[in-house]
């Protein structure tokens, strides 16, 4: 999930000197940015600072943040996705690729790349603007232009592939596919415009050998079509919990799911919440998470009294209450 952010002091100064995506592009300032949380937190793994809308600008599209991405010409029309440009692997994101060895050289806790899953990405391109409605423009188009709709997601995903292949190549130790707006979505359009799309940028890279972590929120209608994905792991939002996905979900790795809204209680509070979660995680593989990024008004000092909490968590079989594995 999202660590770094406006919630940090320190990341509020860099932002002061550049806009935002001024500092995506710029590797110092992704560097600097990565290595935040890490330096402040007792953390396991560093995420590479950046945003799923940033390898969209390669292929032509103008992208503002305010704080959330607005597309200056939204993606409507057959010739709208016939302009859309699938650069090569290397002109994507250059600044990236450039970064992550900068960020390699300077922590020994592995790092996680990332990029978004293109139907999240598409709803972005195609309504711009606001999430809170659950994209209902996007859902509208998908049903008025089925054709254009495929067009764009085939485009999406190769400059996806490419996108995470290169990241890979520089030197993450896993990747991260951001589906956060998989769950509007019924699960027929998400069989037809979703699913097969993910499976396809996550199967482009299983040469590589990296682990793959699948993450969609609002998503329990989606189990049975996430468990045919091809990711070692699946994040988990934080609305069930870890013991009721579990069966749907064999074999994996579950990565979550604490609600990043308990981040604002009292220190006890937060430690119990996140006992719950890791209780509800021994029955199989868990890395511990929250269920989605961290908010901006969350205090910093809330966040190292969760690390300790699940620091000091037993995961011996005695600590689970009857019932749960
Ligand atoms: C949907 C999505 C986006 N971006 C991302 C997703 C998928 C993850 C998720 O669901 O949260 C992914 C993302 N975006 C960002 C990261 C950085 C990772 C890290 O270094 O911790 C990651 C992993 C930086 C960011 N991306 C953004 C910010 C805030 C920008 C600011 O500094 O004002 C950050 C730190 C902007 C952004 N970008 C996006 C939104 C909705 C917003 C607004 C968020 C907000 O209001 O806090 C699109």
């Amino acid at each position: 999930m999202r660590q770094a952010g406006r919630y940090l002091p320190e990341y509020r100064a860099v932002k002061e000197r550049y806009g935002f995506f001024e500092m995506c592009r710029n590797p110092e300032a992704v560097t600097e940015v990565t290595l935040q949380p890490v330096r402040r937190f007792d953390l396991d793994a560093a995420i590479l600072f950046s945003d799923i809308m940033v390898p969209l600008a390669a292929m032509g599209v103008e992208i503002d943040f305010a704080p959330g991405p607005v597309i200056a010409r939204p993606v409507r029309t057959a010739a709208d996705v016939a302009r859309l440009r699938v650069p090569e692997a290397e002109e994507i994101a250059p600044f990236v690729a450039a970064a992550i060895p900068m960020v390699r050289a300077a922590t020994h806790v592995p790092l996680i790349g990332f990029a978004g899953a293109p139907l999240t990405l598409a709803a972005y391109l195609v309504e711009s603007g606001g999430t809170a409605e659950g994209f209902p423009g996007f859902r509208s188009w998908l049903h008025q232009q089925p054709g254009t709709a495929h067009a764009l997601l085939d485009k999406l995903t190769e400059v996806t592939i490419r996108y995470l292949r290169t990241q890979i190549t520089a030197g993450v130790h896993a990747v991260q596919l951001f589906d956060s707006w998989a769950g509007v979505h019924s699960a027929a359009v998400h069989a037809r415009f979703g699913q097969p799309y993910a499976a396809r940028a996550l199967a482009g890279i299983g040469d590589l050998s990296v682990p793959r972590i699948y993450f969609a929120t609002n998503a329990h209608h989606l189990l049975d079509q996430l468990a045919d994905l091809p990711a070692e792991v699946i994040g988990v939002d934080w609305r069930a919990p870890l013991s009721a996905v579990r069966p749907a979900l064999p074999g994996r790795t579950l990565q979550g799911n604490l609600d990043p809204a308990v981040l604002t209680a009292a220190p006890e509070v937060i430690a119990e919440q996140a006992r719950e979660v890791l209780r509800h995680g021994i029955g199989g593989p868990h890395i511990f998470n929250l269920g989605h990024g961290i908010r901006p008004d969350v205090p910093p000092d809330r966040v190292s009294r969760l690390v300790d909490a699940v620091r000091s968590f037993d995961r011996e079989p005695a600590a689970i209450p009857g019932g749960l594995r």
